[in-house]
């Protein structure tokens, strides 16, 4: 679901909005830090190093209050209140109390303008569609060349001084981007306030606490800056900051062979070790590169998770909550010192303390995710990890490909012959079957082509067997399991793919060996290489010339499954093996982009088939199809409705030998008065999968009329060229 703001664009695309949301954010982040070097310090010289903690916690407590505010509440605010009217107020009201910490110096003040600038927030995020970092790092940036300048000048201690003159050059951008939305009647839907894109943001906990140390990171810069003054805390905050940015759109590239909650556990391991790291270090480069690194780290946690790779409000909550925390166990005083050996001791300040425990904690939560969020646990994880920078779809893509040149025909790999042979592949429920019915139904009425139809496991009489042994009770173990699908596999090709495909029809089966490499491969964690290979040698080399994946969320894929009925074991697989074999269907498809065509099939039925005809169309129009002919002579008794009625069914028999493509004919319903086209349809399909549903079936009805309709148009002119000759 996307976001739409009729009205404005405030997610920095450009324009009056854009340059609002740019304004109204940056403003915000810049306020925030001001506050928190206020609190800090104001704590720091009424009570030392335990107030200036928990002064600092309190504030951004405070600040982070508003969000606690249930989301329909807001809601009926809005409704009441126009939205550019709540921007604009917010930002005067927020802005004018920060400007006011130059001349109110007192922790309570603070307190207070943290409280606004929360409310300010609140409304703020629910007004802008993106989620983007940029604001933050422009502030961050801003608050580096402040205080680093005021440093140059003054010294060390003077970079705290620009505090005065950061304030309220933050009340500015906030009251700009508020004037701004307003003179643009910045509107919001209501039923969107609040909500982050798509309602994806949601972390999971493991990200959650990837997420939570870096705010203990950044949090902890305060005391860690050591020489560094503001300027260091500045910079500490801005490479925190920049880390989470990359990492959020570098998630992708990182380990692509690597399953995603295992790197995600990685990551919160990663992070926790240089947690610890950053309590060990005092120099304020390393605290601020180490910072950093575990944003970078938190990152691509958070992409990992969540496709849209923007950055929610809950995952600001999670630092927040990290950095609290920080402060919290630090103002708790707990120190110390450790003998590493009789040279090297190394004293544990209060900070320090606290960053070794969250450290731990990071760590051991980070092992525990490991255990818990991939149902393979630690089997096969350094293999795994080790095979991790190869993209899993390439070198896999890669063992396929190279069937296709081995040689002429009987194992010629990738046809160059006659006939179209489609795969539609995707995970249980992904809509493969009904998409079959639909795309035959396309190829039959309006190109009229003979189709066969058929499925793995299970297209043929032996596959029927093979199918049963696979899917009934709890199927067979893992290696025997790979080597019955590749035997359907190649019993499949040999009897009724190739002989169909020789004889120019259109071949679409429900699945392929994209199944078995995502399935065997990915799910059940074997060598995807090597389920490759068995597949190419089993199909001697016979790729599909297109393969349509159908994409859908694996929560929805169960959903469906589950309105269907019973499921077999492998539907029954957890969420995370049907993760795997999704990833690895895009992952094949990202390796052949000229081979593949990935369709989103969460949609309407009918939109899908659409997108797959249309992206199917110059497929058949360069292919060496036999349109409209029978498929071959019929062979055997044909029983007959009536003494003239020659129509016949093709549907290909056993072969006898290699080279035999006979094919058995049977009387078909007739459809029209002059309907004398045959079709070639795979029996044991039809015997065996669903019956379509009346939605279906009315949208096939619909492409039949619209296929008669074309029909006559067709002939009415043949006749009209024929009379006019
Ligand atoms: N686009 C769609 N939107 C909603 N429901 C759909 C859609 N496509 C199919 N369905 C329904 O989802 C269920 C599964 O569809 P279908 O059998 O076509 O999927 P499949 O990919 O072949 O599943 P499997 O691999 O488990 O055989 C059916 O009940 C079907 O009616
Ligand atoms: C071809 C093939 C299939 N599978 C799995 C995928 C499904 O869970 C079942 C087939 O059921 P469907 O309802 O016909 O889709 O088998 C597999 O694991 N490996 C394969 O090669």
């Amino acid at each position: 679901m996307k976001p739409t703001n009729a009205t404005s664009d405030p997610s920095g695309a450009g324009g009056v909005s854009g340059t609002a949301g740019m304004l109204l954010a940056g403003g915000g982040w810049l306020a925030l830090m001001v506050l928190a070097a206020l609190a800090y310090r104001f704590g720091h010289a009424g009570g030392g190093f335990r107030a200036a903690n928990l002064s600092l916690a309190v504030v951004l407590a405070i600040a982070a209050l508003p969000w606690l505010v249930p989301r329909v509440t807001l809601r009926k605010a809005v409704q009441r209140i126009e939205m550019r009217r709540a921007v604009a107020g917010a930002a005067i009201i927020a802005g004018l109390a920060v400007t006011a910490t130059s001349v109110v110096q007192h922790v309570w003040w603070i307190a207070v303008a943290a409280l606004l600038l929360g409310v300010y927030g609140r409304i703020v995020v629910a007004g802008r569609r993106g989620r983007r970092l940029r604001p933050a790092m422009a502030s961050a940036g801003l608050y580096v060349i402040g205080t680093l300048a005021a440093q140059l000048v003054g010294g060390v201690a003077a970079g705290a001084d620009a505090l005065t003159w950061l304030a309220p050059v933050s009340a500015i951008l906030m009251i700009a981007g508020g004037v701004c939305a307003f003179a643009a009647r910045w509107q919001l839907s209501a039923d969107k306030f609040g909500m982050t894109q798509g309602g994806k943001t949601t972390p999971i906990w493991a990200v959650a606490a990837t997420v939570a140390l870096v705010g203990a990171a950044v949090v902890s810069s305060q005391v860690e800056s050591g020489a560094g003054g503001q300027a260091g805390v500045a910079f500490t905050v801005l490479l925190a900051l920049c880390g989470i940015a990359l990492g959020l759109t570098t998630s992708a590239r990182v380990m692509p062979g690597l399953s995603r909650p295992r790197l995600i556990a990685l990551c919160l391991i990663s992070a926790g070790v240089m947690v610890i790291g950053i309590g060990v270090v005092t120099e304020v480069t390393a605290v601020a590169a180490l910072s950093g690194l575990i944003g970078w780290l938190g990152g691509t946690a958070a992409a990992a998770q969540d496709a849209e790779r923007q950055p929610g409000t809950r995952s600001v909550a999670c630092a927040g909550v990290g950095g609290g925390l920080a402060l919290l166990v630090a103002a708790g005083g707990m120190s110390g010192r450790a003998e590493v050996s009789s040279h090297v001791s190394w004293t544990i300040g209060p900070t320090d303390g606290a960053l070794l425990v969250l450290g731990v904690l990071g760590v051991v939560t980070g092992i525990v995710a490991l255990l818990v969020l991939d149902d393979r646990r630690l089997r096969g994880i350094g293999t795994e990890i080790a095979a991790a920078w190869k993209p899993a779809g390439r070198t896999v893509a890669a063992a396929t490909d190279s069937g296709r040149h081995d040689d002429g025909d009987a194992s010629d790999g990738h046809r160059s012959g006659r006939g179209l042979f489609i795969a539609l592949e995707g995970g249980d429920g992904a809509g493969k079957s009904t998409q079959a019915a639909a795309i035959a139904a396309w190829l039959e009425e309006r190109h009229g082509v003979g189709v066969v139809v058929t499925r793995e496991p299970g297209g043929t009489e032996t596959g029927v067997k093979l199918r049963d042994v696979l899917l009934s009770d709890g199927g067979v173990p893992p290696r025997a399991e790979a080597l019955l699908f590749a035997a359907d596999r190649g019993h499949h090709v040999d009897t009724l793919i190739r002989p169909a495909l020789r004889a120019g029809r259109a071949v679409i089966t429900d699945r392929y060996m994209d199944s078995s490499i995502a399935y065997q491969g990915a799910g059940r964690d074997s060598d995807s290489e090597m389920i490759a290979d068995l597949s190419r040698w089993a199909t001697a080399g016979l790729l599909a010339d297109v393969t349509v994946v159908l994409d859908v969320d694996p929560v929805e894929a169960a959903r469906r499954r589950g309105d269907r009925g019973p499921q077999d074991h492998l539907e029954k697989e957890p969420a995370e093996f049907h993760r795997r074999v999704r990833q690895r269907f895009l992952d094949l498809a990202a390796a052949d982009p000229d081979r593949y065509v990935v369709v989103d099939a969460s949609g309407d039925p009918a939109d899908v088939t659409a997108t797959i005809v249309e992206a199917l169309t110059p497929f058949v129009a360069a292919a060496d199809l036999d349109r409209g002919e029978p498929l071959a002579e019929p062979v055997g008794p044909v029983e007959r409705e009536s003494p003239d009625d020659d129509r016949t069914r093709a549907v290909p028999v056993e072969p006898e030998s290699p080279d035999d493509d006979r094919t058995r004919a049977v009387p078909v319903e007739p459809e029209s008065p002059d309907d004398d086209r045959t079709r070639v349809i795979r029996e044991p399909v039809h015997v065996e999968s669903e019956p379509i549903k009346p939605e279906h079936a009315d949208y096939l009805e619909r492409l039949r009329s619209q296929a008669e309709a074309e029909r006559r148009a067709r002939e009415r002119l043949r006749r009209q060229r024929e009379e006019n000759r």
